[in-house]
């Protein structure tokens, strides 16, 4: 099993742990205290970070970026009681189905 495999789950953890603690101490309480509009702004400024990273060759640039937009995402799961496993169970749930398959059977459903 790859040392990245419990990642996810383990950031889950520590982010609905932050819940309950004081924002003072943690940038996750702190952001999750100024509710969706904050989560928001965050990932809009990550996501346009993301954009730009793409427009250079550094990988690492790129991969530091991803990751930000990535756990400013899961901040706003935890904000709505959601996690990262249920965005995990719906990404499985699509394995063996082609993109293009699915959006024509949405559709013929109109
Ligand atoms: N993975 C992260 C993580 N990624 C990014 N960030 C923070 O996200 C913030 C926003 O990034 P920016 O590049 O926009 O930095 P900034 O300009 O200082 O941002 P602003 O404070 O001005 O909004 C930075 O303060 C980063 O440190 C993270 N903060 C926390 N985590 C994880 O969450 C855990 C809990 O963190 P706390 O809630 O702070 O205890 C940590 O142990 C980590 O595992």
């Amino acid at each position: 099993m790859a040392d990245t495999d419990h990642v996810l789950a383990t950031l889950d953890r520590v982010l609905a742990e932050r819940c309950e603690a004081d924002p003072s101490e943690s940038y996750t309480a702190r952001l999750l205290s100024g509710g969706v509009a904050a989560i928001l702004a965050k990932i809009e400024e990550e996501s346009g970070e993301v954009i730009e990273a793409a427009g250079d060759s550094d990988d690492a640039h790129l991969i530091h970026e991803i990751a930000d937009l990535w756990f400013h995402t899961m901040v706003l799961l935890t904000h709505r009681r959601l996690s990262a496993d249920d965005v995990l169970a719906e990404l499985g749930r699509r394995f063996g189905m082609s993109g293009l398959a699915e959006k024509a059977a949405r559709q013929r459903q109109g």
